[in-house]
């Protein structure tokens, strides 16, 4: 495909930490094409290099240095993008995404805004793609908003989701250990974070214990509405001085009382779908040695054994901005054109 037949996409929030993976990962997508580039009035105006205090290991996307960063606050100049995507500090996020797509532009986002909004699928690709129908008839008018959920749900749901179609979960505890760029930069300060962990993430407990029975949830008769799962999650949510990658410790009990190979039959299967690994070593998952699983895309799960509270104990982990947010994101994009939500615009609905 040309790059003039690409769609056009503006990346919203695109000079923080999430923003930055977003241009990194579209650098040559086959169906994506940046052209617009938003942030804060602080940095409105200014050269897109300029704007950026650029933290990835890959060089910035040549194409991107030049272009000048618009005001994400002022409303969008009409037909020049058709998708967006939002990562925009969430105290923002809630008007301006509206504001996007009333004016008629799709908004994949990773903010928290819209997440649990009846109207509003919030979606793992491989999970629940088939949410995304609730857009149909959503109040945004042409446009339409979708949710990437919080980056630990993401990989909670990537690993409970092949247990609860195999056996259906009733119950999970689950203990984060998250890494320092989960909170944006400049994020936490480092002599509260250097030898130690802190042992509390403003509002993540509370995302976890609602987005996974969403995620898990039906989509109703007539694709207006979520049923949510039935599913009792309990989180403790830690920072601790990683760079990247989330680690999650989880217990839970699942319906039927499966024995362990059935239960590893179970992600052994979902496998063929999603990048999804067991590993056996009694050591792993690691966050150095497994974030990088699958271009960032990946979850390993490991240690598997009995839990005698719940049933079952394993650890999972995942890249939290790139499957957390940024690739993430861009794959239920993908998800959104595969079910011709996004063709011609208007008409894909
Ligand atoms: N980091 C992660 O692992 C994850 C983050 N998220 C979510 O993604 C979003 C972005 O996170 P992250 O990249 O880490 O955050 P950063 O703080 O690194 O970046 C925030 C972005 O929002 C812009 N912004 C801030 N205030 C305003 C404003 N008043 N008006 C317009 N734009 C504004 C900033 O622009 P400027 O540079 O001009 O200030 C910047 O581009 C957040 O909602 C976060 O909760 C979701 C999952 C994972
Ligand atoms: N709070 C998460 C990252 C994040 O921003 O999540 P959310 O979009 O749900 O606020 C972390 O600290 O790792």
């Amino acid at each position: 495909m040309s790059e003039s037949e690409k769609i056009p996409v503006a990346i919203l929030g695109s000079t923080g930490m999430v923003g930055q993976r977003f241009l990194s990962l579209l650098d040559d997508h086959p169906r994506f094409r940046v052209t617009q580039v938003l942030a804060s009035s602080r940095s409105a105006g200014m050269r897109y290099a300029e704007a950026t205090r650029w933290g990835l290991p890959t060089e910035m996307p040549a194409w991107a240095r030049d272009l000048v960063v618009g005001d994400a606050n002022a409303l969008p100049d009409e037909g020049r993008v058709r998708l967006a995507f939002s990562a925009l500090d969430a105290s923002v996020a809630r008007e301006v995404e509206a504001t996007y797509a009333e004016a008629g532009i799709f908004v994949v986002s990773n903010a928290s805004a819209y997440r649990m909004d009846p109207e509003v699928p919030l979606v793992v690709p491989e999970v629940n793609a088939d949410h995304l129908d609730l857009v149909r008839s959503q109040r945004f008018g042409q446009g339409g908003i979708v949710c990437n959920p919080n980056c630990s749900t993401i990989g909670l749901v990537l690993a409970l989701a092949p247990l609860h179609r195999a056996f259906g979960v009733e119950e999970v505890a689950v203990t984060t250990l998250q890494a320092a760029s989960g909170a944006g930069y400049p994020g936490v300060p480092s002599l509260d974070l250097i030898d130690n962990v802190v042992p509390f993430i403003s509002g993540e407990e509370e995302k976890l214990a609602l987005e996974p029975a969403k995620i898990l949830g039906t989509l109703e008769g007539d694709a207006r509405g979520i049923a949510a799962a039935q599913i009792v999650v309990s989180p403790q949510c830690f920072r601790v001085p990683v760079i990247d990658g989330h680690t999650l410790s989880v217990s839970v009990r699942l319906a039927g009382d499966p024995g362990r190979d059935e239960v590893l039959r179970a992600w052994q299967d979902a496998a063929q779908a999603v990048p999804l690994r067991y590993t056996s070593a009694a050591d792993r998952p690691q966050p150095r040695l497994d974030r990088d699983f699958s271009g960032g895309m990946g979850i390993t799960i490991g240690r598997l054994r009995p839990c005698p509270v719940l049933g079952f104990r394993f650890v999972a982990l995942s890249h939290n901005t790139v499957r957390g947010a940024a690739g993430g994101a861009i794959a239920t994009a993908e998800a959104v054109l595969a079910r011709g939500l996004l063709q011609g615009g208007s008409e894909g609905r």
